[in-house]
């Protein structure tokens, strides 16, 4: 039996096999993402040519360090593939991501890619999303309110994410709200209302972005999920 390391191992070495010459591929954030780049490394050292669009300053740095070259969103038309991982899937794609604090940058490259494949083992299948708690990225001024409005509509408690007694900070200056929906009915109505609270950048809530999803199992079966 394969250990969720080794899974998320597997899948990485598979979706890696997918970048081909002159493309350009957005590069999601995590765990899973970083056995991606430890093998698109090693492809590149075989002379495997791409630019990569990283959806983190830690994939960045991560990606930098193994000679993938590196370009801007804003200096790219389009995004060829995007492969990232994620924190609950559900049966029709949809999916929560942000567990790592890199969900604003992702959610752009993923909205500029043709293809989203999304990586994970299967621990992160779920027949309704919201057991792991929503991230929302807010404007630290007024972030409490933020957090009163959510009480008050929804009766969550949002956590803000703090890290080393400190709240956590973005990679784009912002705070982090953890919000324990337990059972999301309507990602797609949710996720309009919760971005229409001022002071929200973004939230968690991919809906109808990813195309793929590659799931490994700890027999070391990989099964692939369409939209
Ligand atoms: O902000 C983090 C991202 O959305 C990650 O893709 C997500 O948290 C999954 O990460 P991991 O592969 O480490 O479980």
């Amino acid at each position: 039996m394969l250990t969720q390391d080794e899974i998320k191992q597997l899948v990485a070495n598979q979706a890696a096999q997918l970048v081909q010459n002159n493309m350009t591929v957005g590069i999601g954030s995590g765990s899973t993402v970083y056995w991606l780049i430890m093998e698109l490394g090693k492809r590149v050292k075989k002379g495997l040519l791409f630019q990569a669009i990283p959806t983190s300053k830690k994939t960045a740095a991560l990606a930098a360090q193994q000679n993938i070259p590196l370009a801007e969103l804003n200096d790219v038309n389009a995004i060829d593939l995007t492969i990232d991982g994620a924190d609950e899937i559900d049966p029709n794609l949809q999916m929560i991501k942000g567990g790592g604090g890199a969900l604003l940058q992702e959610k752009m490259v993923a909205a500029a890619s043709r293809e989203l494949l999304i990586l994970a083992d299967h621990s992160k299948l779920v027949q309704h999303l919201g057991n792991f708690p929503l991230p929302l990225e807010v404007i630290p001024f007024g972030w409490k309110q933020v957090q009163r409005e959510i009480r008050e509509s929804y009766q969550v408690e949002a956590v803000l994410r703090m890290q080393d007694d400190q709240p956590f900070i973005s990679d784009h200056g912002h705070y982090i709200l953890d919000c324990p929906f337990q059972q999301i009915e309507h990602p797609d109505i949710l996720t309009y209302e919760l971005n229409g609270i001022p002071g929200v950048v973004d939230n968690g809530l991919f809906v109808n972005m990813a195309d793929l999803a590659l799931i490994g199992f700890p027999d070391g079966r990989t099964e692939t999920m369409h939209k």
